[in-house]
């Protein structure tokens, strides 16, 4: 059924954070994948949120061979599309629909669909998946909750994601069932419009270590 060139579980098994990216200038995608990396975190999640992000996306899958480069924000089948052509080595979506599903399912890049509810991850679970985003975490009840919507589900697994920060990302990563975290504040947008790439390095090594 799936044909899948990596698994959803090997891209969030690869580091404990996953950084949502917003990117707002084209110029700013190389130096901050860079930075993330030497930083120790190398997957990264580009949103498609802004007018550049799809160019960032290419641009980073290119310039940047160390980084594992995903697309997140997508909603349809045509982005889904958009983003396989372009090389994007997983989707994330915040949401799951079934045209989504079937068409993650036919194709070759992993999807990790978001979900809030019991149902939504059961309907994941028709089409052969078994690792979810958690969104929006905290707003959604939080650990607790994502304990809860679990439990049934044993062999399920989660990247939280939504309102988590350095403050509370631990208490996520402790439970079984969650193989990484996802969040923005990894990549600051003042430090993106100053250059300053060393705080996100910074904040990447520090946010690897303290998983530890
Ligand atoms: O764009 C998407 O597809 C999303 O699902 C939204 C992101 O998960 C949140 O924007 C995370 O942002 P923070 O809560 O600031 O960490």
């Amino acid at each position: 059924m799936k044909n899948w060139k990596t698994s959803a579980e090997k891209i969030l098994t690869t580091g404990p954070v996953v950084p949502v990216i917003v990117v707002n200038k084209l110029e700013h995608a190389v130096p901050m994948a860079k930075a993330l990396v030497a930083g120790g975190v190398r997957v990264l999640e580009v949103t498609l949120r802004t007018p550049v992000a799809m160019d960032a996306l290419r641009l980073m899958i290119k310039e940047v061979p160390d980084a594992i480069v995903g697309a997140g924000t997508v909603i349809n089948t045509q982005q889904l599309q958009e983003v396989t052509e372009a090389g994007a080595q997983f989707v994330i979506s915040p949401g799951i629909t079934e045209p989504l599903l079937k068409a993650a399912v036919e194709g070759p890049v992993p999807l990790i669909p978001g979900i809030s509810t019991v149902s939504e991850l059961m309907t994941g679970m028709d089409y052969g998946l078994r690792e979810f985003k958690f969104f929006p975490a905290e707003a959604n009840g939080g650990v607790k909750a994502l304990q809860a919507i679990g439990g049934p589900f044993p062999q399920v697994r989660f990247c939280p994601t939504g309102g988590i920060s350095p403050a509370n990302y631990r208490d996520y990563l402790a439970l079984k069932s969650v193989l990484c975290i996802g969040g923005s504040w990894l990549v600051p947008n003042d430090a993106l419009e100053s250059g300053d790439w060393d705080r996100i390095t910074r904040l990447a090594r520090e946010a690897v270590a303290g998983a530890q």
